[in-house]
């Protein structure tokens, strides 16, 4: 198990590129397998879950060249359809969260998919209901072995309906729309989710001759075509990165320039930060974080009372990008309530804040309140181990602003999403080393 070992309580400073989008190259390294024509891809950022991805891939029988870093193509002419029986993919395929959306894809093209239950975060119930209702609705047959907790569809054909999603699942509607594209006739997704992931993935499927439409609304209506062709598409950079990169910028009192962060695609993040006292400026297409040096001041709602921030689907603020809020207050100026409303597992990392002297208490599993210290204090260094991807994050920044050394285990974790994040922390000035 890796782990990091951090001084904190230094200033750091300079400028930092957010790494591709994760979720959104899961969904689009999913997408090569709608043709047999050669699909190029830009930005692909290098960390652990991507690169799953791109080998089970490679064991689909994929032909995958990288071209340069960030870049490969991607040619589906000759899938293995083998691989998917195998007990090597029931090992690859739980090998992440993005894996689920091999199955729609695969259903559409080849008239099955098969996977294991996928793995990710541990963050609470992550069930996959909306995914194979929505498979099932265009015609696929569904079994599951809950002995091996495995999942498959099937379907000669798939024909084009009209559905209501039960939850505007990211991944969910990611998988259903992929089979859509290749169905008969006309489907109809509505309570689809639109995160920019998504436009991302519905304009690819349309420069690869797929005709979606209500890209970036709640209603999607894909017209089913024969066939895709080939086509060349550039990752965004990560919106939770962008996120992680302001609230560390703020907690560490640091001036920093977050680059190329594509603002219009960044819906109501900056805002969400903003309303923490954070300073967050537009610069041409950059973030401009200066150093606050006399704190940040939580701002309350117009009646006086206390701010609440809560995830929800998107337009909303992401559920991924409250840990990080929750840390970053607890050194603001003011008190928030941080209700994280779709994972119930994904709070009880407070504890180790609360260990390091933050003002937490943890209501239900869904909702902490944060009383800020306003530097008035700063946090104790400690031992933590990461629990889940954003987390481990919250808890590296929650280490650069405290006094001492303090050593984060498990951080595969953290490697799941984010790019050499140690390397590229020094070159702004952190003290953080890995230890294998
Ligand atoms: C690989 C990937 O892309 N992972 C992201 C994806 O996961 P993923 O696609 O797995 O998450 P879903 O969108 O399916 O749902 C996440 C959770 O929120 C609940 N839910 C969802 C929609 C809704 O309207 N109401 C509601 O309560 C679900 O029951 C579930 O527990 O989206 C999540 C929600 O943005 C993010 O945290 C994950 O980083
Ligand atoms: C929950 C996350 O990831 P995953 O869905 O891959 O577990 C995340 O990126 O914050």
């Amino acid at each position: 198990m890796g782990v990091f070992k951090i001084e904190g309580g230094h200033q750091l400073k300079g400028s930092i590129q957010p790494q591709g989008a994760k979720n959104e190259a899961l969904q689009i390294l999913c997408a090569v397998l709608l043709t047999p024509e050669k699909i190029t891809i830009n930005n692909i950022p290098d960390i652990v879950d991507v690169n799953k991805l791109i080998d089970l891939l490679r064991k689909l029988g994929v032909k995958i060249e990288k071209l340069q870093k960030g870049s490969y193509t991607f040619q589906a002419d000759d899938v293995n359809l083998a691989y998917l029986e195998s007990d090597q993919f029931k090992i690859d395929g739980r090998g992440l969260r993005g894996s689920i959306m091999i199955v729609g894809p695969l259903l559409a093209r080849f008239g099955k998919g098969y996977i294991p239950k996928p793995g990710g975060d541990k963050i609470g119930r992550r069930r996959l209901d909306t995914h194979f209702e929505g498979l099932i609705k265009l015609g696929a047959k569904f079994g599951y072995s809950r002995e091996e907790q495995f999942y498959g569809v099937e379907a000669k054909k798939l024909k084009g309906t009209y559905m209501l999603l039960e939850e505007a699942s990211v991944t969910g509607t990611a998988n259903i729309l992929m089979a859509a594209v290749l169905a008969e006739g006309q489907t109809t997704i509505y309570n689809a989710a639109c995160e920019p992931y998504l436009q991302q993935l519905c304009k690819m499927l349309n420069r690869m001759g797929a005709k979606i439409s209500g890209v970036g609304s709640n209603m999607l209506i894909i017209d089913g075509v024969e066939s895709l062709g080939g086509t060349e598409h550039t990752m965004l950079p990560d919106m939770i990165e962008i996120g992680s990169w302001i609230g560390l910028a703020a907690m560490t009192k640091s001036e920093l320039t977050i680059t190329n962060v594509s603002w219009k695609d960044l819906g109501i993040i900056p805002e969400t930060f903003r309303k923490l006292g954070i300073t967050v400026e537009r610069k041409g297409d950059d973030i401009y974080i200066p150093a606050h040096t006399d704190g940040y001041e939580i701002q309350s709602f117009i009646d006086g009372s206390i701010l609440t921030i809560a995830d929800a689907p998107w337009p909303g603020f992401t559920p991924d990008l409250l840990s990080i809020i929750l840390v970053v207050a607890t050194q603001a100026r003011g008190s928030v309530l941080v209700h994280q409303k779709m994972f119930e597992s994904r709070l009880f990392f407070v504890d180790k804040l609360i260990d390091m002297g933050a003002k937490i208490i943890l209501c239900d599993p869904h909702r902490a309140t944060v009383i800020g210290h306003d530097f008035k204090s700063t946090l104790k260094a400690t031992t933590m181990t990461s629990p889940d991807i954003r987390a481990g994050v919250s808890l590296l920044i929650a280490a650069l602003s405290a006094k001492g050394t303090s050593t984060i285990q498990n951080i595969e974790q953290i490697d799941r999403g984010y790019e050499n994040i140690d390397e590229r922390l020094r070159a702004i000035g952190a003290k953080i080393e890995r230890i294998d």
